[in-house]
């Protein structure tokens, strides 16, 4: 199929969403769109993430928001009540199983019918698709805050259709932020086009009157991604959904570590996304950003946990995210418990309200950390739709295929895999290897630079070794992979 980054009739949309609706049998309990729509009016503005997000940034308030998903309901609303009760969460999930993010139905079905037998939850996450329609409003009618879909799910058209209709007012992910880390397979030809009926979707519902913000998943593999690439995809991904009619989106960031280079990325993706957006036509859209704690490995001791936890917690607050991604102290071992997860958000709340008047003060260090991530993120983004003749879409898959865009360890086949990122003698990610990315001169001598004096100060040659160190390191106490 050609993608072009269009915004489709919505004959289109319609005629497409008779085939989806098929793919489960919760699928025909959404056949009429107005119900949804009709459903999502009844939400109270305080239950609006939109409007909820709209709210923080006016008030500088850094919002705190977990992941949580359980197999049953009745379990998933204890849980999702008790972090919004006992852990503060301002924000709620419902982070899906995987079966769920593979379409794989029966599986989900199985697992459900497993957890119930078993007593306990046998799947990493809520099977939305198929509690289906009248079991997903009833999470949502439990809550006291706005509920988000959080998931991996590269084609996620039937998953939108039953959360929208049932009242989740914001939904993350993205064709190439939901496909590069998360598929083996998966052309982005066809992720790019799923996703432009979920955006669609959410346009539509936009045009009815319902506010639905959309999260592009920022972190990507969430390993040693230098800022440049991360924001290249949410700003390539936050004009495909605009394009489609969506309004309101967060943009997201994995925290690196390196303060600086933490708040210098905040402070770009916002200004870059907003430069870009009206650049190419897309006016008054609501940006937001959110900020997420530490993506890599974890410390298995549960106080180290709590240090990451707190670092992720102070980056976020003094680069004025809009909200941050909340970790617990069970990260190195899996599915955290609801004392767990609950812990991690008080642990987060206290540092943000104690910096809340806090922020980074401009500096040299800063100025130059956010001209390198504004040059690069241009030349990555320019040199992208060049390669698409003046189409987003068209570039983005080009893009990928040349190796402009690649995503560091990602499983795609469709990412060319050849940078390859390290750390510099401060924490700050750089490039070792900087692939096909079309940089200058200037720029590739600057990481170049950087990562020699860590060589220097480690008297070792910058190599291969340095980025496994730096892989490992956090888990084993530190930032900075040292030879040992
Ligand atoms: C890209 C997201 C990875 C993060 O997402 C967390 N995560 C995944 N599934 C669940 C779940 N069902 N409940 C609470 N957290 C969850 C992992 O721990 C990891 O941090």
């Amino acid at each position: 199929m050609e993608v072009v980054n269009k915004k489709w009739p919505i004959e289109k949309l319609f005629a497409e969403r008779a085939e989806i609706l098929k793919k489960w049998e919760t699928g025909k309990e959404v056949q009429d769109i107005n119900k949804g729509i009709e459903y999502q009016k009844t939400i109270p503005k305080a239950k609006n993430f939109a409007a909820k997000l709209k709210e923080a940034k006016e008030n500088g308030v850094t919002l705190v928001q977990p992941r949580a998903g359980v197999a049953l309901v009745n379990e998933h609303i204890a849980l999702l009540q008790y972090l919004q009760d006992e852990g503060g969460a301002d924000l709620l999930p419902s982070t899906i199983d995987s079966y769920t993010r593979q379409n794989r139905y029966m599986e989900a079905q199985k697992g459900i019918e497993e957890s119930v037998s078993s007593g306990r939850s046998l799947l990493n996450g809520f099977p939305a698709v198929n509690h289906g329609l009248e079991n997903c409003r009833k999470v949502v009618e439990s809550l006291k805050s706005p509920v988000q879909v959080r998931h991996g799910t590269p084609d996620a058209r039937l998953l939108a259709e039953i959360t929208l209709a049932a009242g989740f007012t914001d939904y993350e992910g993205g064709g190439i932020s939901y496909n590069i880390p998360y598929a083996k397979d998966v052309s982005l030809e066809k992720t790019i086009y799923y996703w432009q009926y979920v955006d669609r979707l959410v346009g539509y519902y936009q045009e009815n009157g319902v506010e639905i913000n959309r999260e592009p998943f920022g972190p990507l593999t969430g390993t040693l991604v230098p800022p440049s690439i991360s924001h290249a995809v949410a700003i390539l991904e936050a004009i495909l959904a605009a394009e489609q009619g969506v309004m309101n989106m967060t943009l997201g960031y994995g925290q690196c570590g390196n303060l600086t280079q933490d708040v210098a990325a905040i402070q770009t993706l916002e200004e870059l996304a907003d430069e870009y957006l009206k650049d190419n036509g897309y006016e008054g859209r609501q940006l937001t950003t959110v900020f997420h704690q530490w993506m890599g490995g974890f410390p298995q001791d549960e106080a180290k946990a709590f240090g990451v936890i707190s670092w992720g917690a102070s980056a976020a607050a003094l680069a004025k995210a809009t909200k941050v991604i909340v970790k617990t102290p069970h990260e190195a071992m899996g599915i955290p418990t609801k004392e767990a997860n609950a812990q991690g958000l008080r642990t987060t709340k206290q540092l943000i309200n104690m910096l809340k008047d806090q922020s980074l003060p401009e500096s040299k260090k800063l100025q130059l950390e956010k001209e390198m991530i504004k040059k690069e993120t241009r030349a990555i983004l320019d040199a992208t739709l060049k390669l698409g003749e003046g189409d987003w879409a068209k570039g983005a898959i080009r893009a990928f295929e040349s190796g402009i865009i690649d995503i560091p360890f990602a499983p795609s086949r469709y990412n060319a895999g050849r940078i390859l990122p390290a750390r510099d003698n401060e924490g700050a990610i750089r490039l070792l290897d900087s692939g096909d990315l079309p940089f200058t001169k200037e720029i590739e001598e600057f990481h170049k630079e950087k990562i020699e004096i860590r060589g220097k100060a480690e008297d070792r040659e910058p190599s291969f070794q340095m980025v496994i160190d730096d892989i490992y390191a956090i888990g084993k106490g530190f930032l900075v992979g040292r030879p040992s």
